[in-house]
């Protein structure tokens, strides 16, 4: 049994405050609860309490301005926060007031028990300095996913070291976000921050590249030139795909991280490092260790503080709000604000992105772009955003999308100008059947686009019988393929 300690529990949500002090009295504390922060200051001027845990939003403060408050009446009373505003922000505030760890809600009862322990066992030396604290700052990450918990955690510790961060990830699940954020968080913001990606280089210039070169080091070395190490001097350097780094480089690397030196390739002088090393892969470095081509000891090196980030189709619910904030941006950037009805944000969740956010943020930017109608439903997002993945000899011509996408007016408007505009003769086979046939086109590719080639849904959709769909394709030229693809349409309307 551990030692007993009184806990404070401060949470104006009753059911929390009864699970957590059943929780830690099973532990074998003893626990004293109140919902706001009068009642908590009270125990507090009592000199009561050996841990106390409270929640942000209280009915008359806000806990992350009261630690600060609280340290300084009782520096020996370590602070644990719960929140369910599952920020980075809120992490790293609760970091920078002081807090001794931050867990968000809803939260494993065991972790809490633990860190209470841990708290507690760590009295007196337990609240963290303030480092800076940046009120309200727009913070990058997106995503209130407990995966993403996790990962605003851990960044929340190690922003204010100076310890060599791993990313895991798959491309584009925010990797060099998450190393912007420990620079420009963390005591070295000032600093530049420079990064290097190793698949992006030509790998015999990987070594040049990271460590410079003295004046004629080698054939072709007019002047010297300094290498990212010595750019990055005061701040970061973030090692990108560092799966793709040539076994003389790592050689070389590993020497810099083991005596914090560095020399230029055909150099005399060694140079300190002083920098903060953020490596990242979306490669399974084991698999590279086991085939012989990524240092083991390197590894080591930089695998201090691993930060995994979760694939987007490991997190869905963080897709509506990571959707609507690259479309509010879209709109920063001076494209056309559109907003998602709840069949389109549906849609978004079902989507595998195999791309991941990136994937998710080009695809807004295609919607705010090229989507006519302010509001996007499932199929129109469905048209810009599954159709856009075709080859492009496959993709749709706009007319289609304008067509599934709304203003049919705009479409009747600009088809009528262009075929019968300035006295042209109109169509042989006169205007109504011409303008039906033109539509009818577009109208059945997205019917089957839809359907996802499925034809007895698609005559179900439109409204006809299977033969008659069937008819109108041949006559149309329509490929009833199954699958998504459909041919192009290339149809322009004839002058008669
Ligand atoms: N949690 C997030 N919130 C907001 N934007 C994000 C988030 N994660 C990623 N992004 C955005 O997605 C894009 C891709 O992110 P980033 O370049 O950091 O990914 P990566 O894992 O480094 O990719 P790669 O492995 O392909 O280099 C960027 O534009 C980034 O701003």
């Amino acid at each position: 049994m551990s030692t007993p300690a009184t806990i404070i529990v401060v949470d104006d949500d009753a059911g929390i405050r009864t699970v957590v002090r059943q929780a830690l009295q099973r532990a074998g504390h003893l626990v004293r609860t109140t919902d706001n922060a009068t009642g908590m200051w009270k125990l507090i001027e009592e000199g009561v309490g050996d841990v106390l845990v409270t929640d942000v939003l209280l009915p008359d403060a806000n806990g992350l301005d009261m630690i600060p408050l609280v340290t300084a009446r009782r520096p020996d009373l370590p602070v644990i926060v719960m929140s369910a505003q599952n920020t980075l922000s809120t992490a790293v505030r609760a970091t920078e007031q002081g807090a001794f760890d931050y867990l968000p809600k809803p939260f494993d009862l065991n972790e809490l028990t633990r860190t209470v322990q841990s708290a507690f066992e760590s009295k007196g030396a337990s609240n963290r300095s303030q480092s800076h604290a940046d009120d309200g700052e727009a913070l990058p990450m997106i995503g209130r996913s407990a995966a993403m918990q996790e990962v605003y955690r851990t960044l929340a510790r190690v922003i204010p070291t100076d310890l060599t961060v791993m990313v895991l990830g798959e491309s584009g699940t925010g990797k060099e976000l998450v190393a912007r954020a420990l620079h420009d968080l963390g005591p070295r913001r000032t600093g530049p921050f420079v990064a290097i990606n190793m698949a992006a280089i030509p790998r015999e210039l990987i070594e040049t590249e990271l460590f410079g070169h003295e004046r004629g080091a080698f054939t072709g070395a007019a002047a010297r030139s300094t290498g990212r190490f010595e750019q990055a001097q005061g701040g970061t350097l973030f090692l990108d795909e560092i799966g793709d780094m040539p076994m003389d480089a790592q050689t070389r690397l590993l020497r810099v991280l083991q005596s914090g030196e560095f020399m230029t390739v055909g150099g005399a002088r060694a140079l300190k490092a002083d920098v903060r090393i953020v490596a990242a892969t979306h490669k399974d470095l084991r698999r590279l260790i086991d085939a012989g081509m990524f240092r083991e000891d390197l590894y080591y090196r930089l695998n201090v503080v691993p930060i995994r980030l979760p694939p987007l189709r490991g997190r869905r619910e963080d897709i509506p709000e990571l959707a609507r904030h690259f479309l509010d941006r879209a709109t920063a950037e001076g494209l056309p604000r559109k907003t998602l009805d709840a069949s389109a944000v549906a849609w978004l969740m079902e989507q595998s992105w195999p791309g991941n956010v990136r994937e998710l943020e080009n695809a807004m930017r295609r919607l705010a772009a090229l989507a006519r109608d302010e509001q996007i439903s499932a199929a129109v997002a469905e048209l810009w955003i599954a159709r856009a993945d075709l080859p492009a000899e496959r993709a749709p011509a706009p007319d289609q999308a304008v067509a599934a996408g709304g203003s049919l007016e705009a479409l009747v408007a600009q088809w009528l100008q262009r075929n019968v505009a300035d006295g042209a003769r109109p169509p042989e086979d006169g205007l109504y059947d011409r303008l039906l046939a033109e539509f009818e086109r577009p109208l059945l590719e997205t019917a089957l686009l839809l359907t996802r080639g499925n034809q007895l849904k698609a005559a179900k959709l439109l409204g006809v019988n299977r033969n008659t769909l069937r008819k109108m394709l041949t006559d149309r030229g329509v490929e009833p393929q199954t699958g998504r693809g459909v041919e192009p349409h290339t149809g322009r309307g004839r002058n008669g």
